[in-house]
């Protein structure tokens, strides 16, 4: 049965479900690349949204290539627009970020990030959500993501947009 959606959760209903599409990445330290992304939040009618992505190289001749970053978390609305967000990654880096809630824009600043011995150097993280304006009837969920890594300053990695896919 289909758990009723917790009244809190309310503010964050738009991102409910599938999305999946293409975005562009780059960093001073690496070569750009063009990449696949799907990614999903759902809900146990808990005040938070259960969220995971995965990504994928796509190869210069337009094809499928090797896996890319993965990482799984929990969206928890707070009031007063305000949300919480926890994020593991495969890699040894767990974030918590903050940020605001401005009708269907999210805007998330790292707070915390701690890292394994072995996981590379990641020091603050960025990240913009937000629904594009309605085309042929459909609104697309952009999302952009700016990184202070490897010694550089907070600056883009990666940029995407998905359309909803269920
Ligand atoms: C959809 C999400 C992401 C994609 C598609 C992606 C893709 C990539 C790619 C293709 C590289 C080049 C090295 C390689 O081929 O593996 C890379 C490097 C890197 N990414 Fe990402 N990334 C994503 C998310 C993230 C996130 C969330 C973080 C930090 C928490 C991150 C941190 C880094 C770092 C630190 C490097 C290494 C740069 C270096 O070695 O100089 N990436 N990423």
């Amino acid at each position: 049965m289909e758990p009723e959606l917790h009244d809190d959760l309310k503010p964050l209903e738009f991102l409910l479900g599938t999305w999946k599409g293409a975005g562009v990445g780059d960093y001073p330290t690496i070569e750009a690349f063009n990449f696949g992304q799907e990614i999903s939040f759902g809900h146990n009618g808990k005040p938070f949204l259960i969220y995971s992505s995965r990504s994928w190289l796509i190869e210069p001749d337009g094809t499928v290539g090797r896996p890319l970053a993965t990482e799984t978390g929990y969206w928890r609305p707070q009031p007063g627009n305000r949300v919480e967000v926890t994020l593991a990654h495969p890699t040894g880096i767990v974030e918590i970020y903050l940020g605001t809630i401005a009708f269907h824009q999210i805007e998330i600043g790292t707070d915390v990030i701690a890292r394994t011995d072995t996981a590379k150097e990641v020091k603050a993280g960025k990240r913009l959500y937000g629904l594009m304006p309605e085309k042929n009837g459909a609104r697309d969920l952009g999302w952009v993501y700016e990184m202070a890594a490897m010694g550089q300053p907070l600056q883009a990695h990666l940029s995407a947009q998905l359309k909803k896919a269920d």
